[in-house]
C-alpha cells in the first residue's frame, strides 16, 4: 500500500498521509510523496494544496522513530532533518494558500509539518503538541521557527518548552489552529476554504506573496537551517537516543 495518496479536487491539492497503522509517521517514501506534491501543487489548475492523514486516530505522529532511531550521529540526522525543513519550506513558501486537516493526534513532526501551511483545523477531540522536547531534541524540520513567525512569542514558547499534547480547544486558544471540525477531513478542509476558492488564482498568489516576501526578510530560511543545525546536535546526543529506545521498547 503506497505511503501517501495525492489527489486532486476541483483545484484543490490534496496530500494524505496513508500509514495509518504507524499513526502516519512521517518516513522517507512520505517525503518523496510530499517532495511530489508540492511540485504538483505549482501547476496552474492548482489553488490550493491540503495536507491530511489518512484514518480517524492520527493526523501525523512525526518522524518514524523505527527508521530514524538508526540516525545515531549528528551528521547522519542532519541529512535527514534537512531535507525535510527544505520541503516544509517549500510549503510554507508556495505561492497558493495551503491548509492542515488534523484529522486526529499531531505531535512532534506532525505539528512541524501542519506549522507549514497557512491554515489549521482540527478534528474535534484532536490532541497535538511539540512533544520534541520530551526526546530531548528541539524542533528540527523548521516547525519551531515556523511557528514563532506565526504565534504569539508567548504562546509560540509555550508549546514548544512544555512539550505536551494539547486538546482542541487549548489549541484554538493557543492560535495553532484557526477552527474546530466534526466529520470527514476532505470536506472540513473544502468548507474552510470555499470563499477562498471562488477567488482568481493571481489574487491569492499575489496575497500570499505578501506574507512570504516578510518571511524571507524576515529570514525565515536561515533561522529554519539554524534550528535543523541545533536539533541535529542535540539528536547525537545519549539523552534523545535514550527516549527514542524507551517508546521502541515499549
Ligand atoms: C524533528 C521531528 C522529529 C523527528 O523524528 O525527526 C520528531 O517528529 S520527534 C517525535 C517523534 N514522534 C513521537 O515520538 C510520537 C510517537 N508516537 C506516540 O507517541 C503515539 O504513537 C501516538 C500518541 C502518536 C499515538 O498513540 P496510540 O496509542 O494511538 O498508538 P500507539 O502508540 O499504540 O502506536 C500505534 C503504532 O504506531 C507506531 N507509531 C506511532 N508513532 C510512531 C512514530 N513516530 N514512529 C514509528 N512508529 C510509530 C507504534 O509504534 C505502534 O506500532 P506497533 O507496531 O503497532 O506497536
Amino acid at each position: 500500500m503506497e505511503s501517501y495518496i495525492i489527489e486532486e479536487q476541483d483545484g484543490l491539492l490534496v496530500f494524505t498521509i496513508n500509514r495509518e497503522e504507524k499513526r502516519n509517521a512521517i518516513s522517507y517514501d512520505v517525503m518523496d510523496g510530499l517532495e511530489k506534491a508540492v511540485s504538483l501543487a505549482k501547476e496552474n489548475e492548482i489553488k490550493a494544496m491540503m495536507i491530511t492523514g489518512a484514518g480517524e486516530s492520527a493526523f501525523c505522529s512525526g518522524g518514524d522513530l523505527s527508521v530514524f532511531h538508526q540516525l545515531r550521529t549528528a551528521d547522519e540526522a542532519y541529512v535527514m532533518l534537512k531535507r525535510m525543513s527544505d520541503i516544509l519550506i517549500k510549503i510554507l513558501l508556495l505561492p497558493k494558500p495551503t491548509i492542515a486537516v488534523m484529522n486526529g493526534t499531531a505531535v512532534g513532526g506532525g505539528c512541524e509539518l501542519a506549522s507549514a501551511c497557512d491554515f489549521r483545523i482540527a478534528k474535534n477531540g484532536m490532541r497535538a503538541g511539540f512533544i520534541q522536547g520530551s526526546l530531548a531534541i528541539t524542533t528540527g524540520w523548521g516547525g519551531g521557527t515556523i511557528i514563532s513567525e506565526k504565534l504569539t512569542h508567548a504562546d509560540a514558547m509555550k508549546m514548544l518548552m512544555e512539550a505536551i499534547p494539547y486538546n482542541d480547544e487549548q489549541l484554538l486558544q493557543l492560535g495553532f489552529v484557526h477552527s474546530i471540525y466534526s466529520g470527514d477531513a476532505i470536506t472540513a478542509g473544502q468548507s474552510y476554504l470555499h470563499n477562498i476558492m471562488k477567488l482568481e488564482s493571481d489574487v491569492l498568489k499575489a496575497y500570499k506573496e505578501m506574507f512570504i516576501k516578510k518571511m524571507i526578510h524576515n529570514g525565515i530560511e536561515e533561522r529554519v537551517n539554524e534550528e535543523v543545525n541545533r536539533c541535529a546536535i542535540l539528536w547525537g546526543e545519549e539523552a534523545h537516543h535514550e527516549q527514542v529506545a524507551k517508546f521502541l521498547n515499549k
